[in-house]
């Protein structure tokens, strides 16, 4: 199986994408570099839910990115979509019998202990929760900060994104340079005028981050 591309990981939230805008931001998104969408919506009801899940698989089907939902595992089955679960949600190991051995489960880890987890073994990604403090989610455990991102990388060898403040190029390079291999963002492309825009400043630095890291662990010839 080839390994999930988590470069550029957009979240959607009600209040910055509203249900008559989600898709028309998403696509946007995506079409500025976005690898992956997670659809996040904590008080929509699972029929609304699964409305616009199937609205979005249908809209970035063409684009070949993933396809995720917070939360919810039996909309994300409906939808044939991924979940992400946090450490509140079911485990991974339920969401990976629900989906299917094929589907992308993520977790929030937010520290390396959770890495030593057996969990691990069922998800797909692993995201650093968080990174930084956000007005978009209160109810954070405490940041990591470049430092934790770079010591849960040391603890797995699976995609790594983190998510929490990421709402500028350099803070996106930061998380890069600290050893992850995405950057998770809500309102740094949903918060702005123009999401395209601001999804390819984000991809840019990400892009650029990876390649000098792969430059910096190259040897030199002679
Ligand atoms: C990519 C990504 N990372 C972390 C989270 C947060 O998940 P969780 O801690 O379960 O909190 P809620 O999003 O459910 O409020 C996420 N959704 N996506
Ligand atoms: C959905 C979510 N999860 C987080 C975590 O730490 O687990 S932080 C967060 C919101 C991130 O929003 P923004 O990019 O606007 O800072
Ligand atoms: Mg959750």
């Amino acid at each position: 199986m080839s390994t999930l591309d988590v470069r550029l990981y957009v979240v959607t939230d009600p209040a910055l994408t509203p249900e008559d805008r989600l898709v028309e931001m998403c696509v946007a998104a995506v079409e500025g570099g976005a690898t992956v969408v997670q659809l996040r919506n904590k008080q929509a009801g699972d029929d609304e839910l699964l409305r616009q899940a199937l609205r979005l698989r249908t809209a970035l089907r063409e684009y070949g990115v993933t396809l995720v939902v917070n939360d919810r595992l039996d909309v994300a089955r409906q939808a044939g979509a991924g979940v992400h679960v946090g450490v509140s949600d079911a485990t991974p190991a339920r969401a990976r019998d629900a989906l299917g051995a094929q589907a992308v489960v993520g977790w929030s880890v937010e520290s390396p202990e959770h890495l030593a987890s057996d969990q691990t073994a069922a998800c797909s990604y692993v995201a650093a929760s968080p990174v930084w403090s956000t007005p978009t989610k209160a109810d954070t455990a405490h940041p990591l900060g470049p430092p934790g991102v770079a010591a849960l990388r040391q603890a797995t060898g699976l995609p790594l994104v983190g998510i929490g403040g990421i709402n500028t190029p350099e803070r996106a390079a930061e998380v890069i340079a600290a050893g992850a291999d995405g950057v998770a963002v809500v309102s740094g492309v949903f918060g702005v005028g123009d999401p395209r825009a601001a999804a390819a400043s984000l991809r840019a630095a990400v892009d650029e981050t990876l390649r000098a890291r792969a430059g910096a662990q190259t040897p030199a010839a002679g």
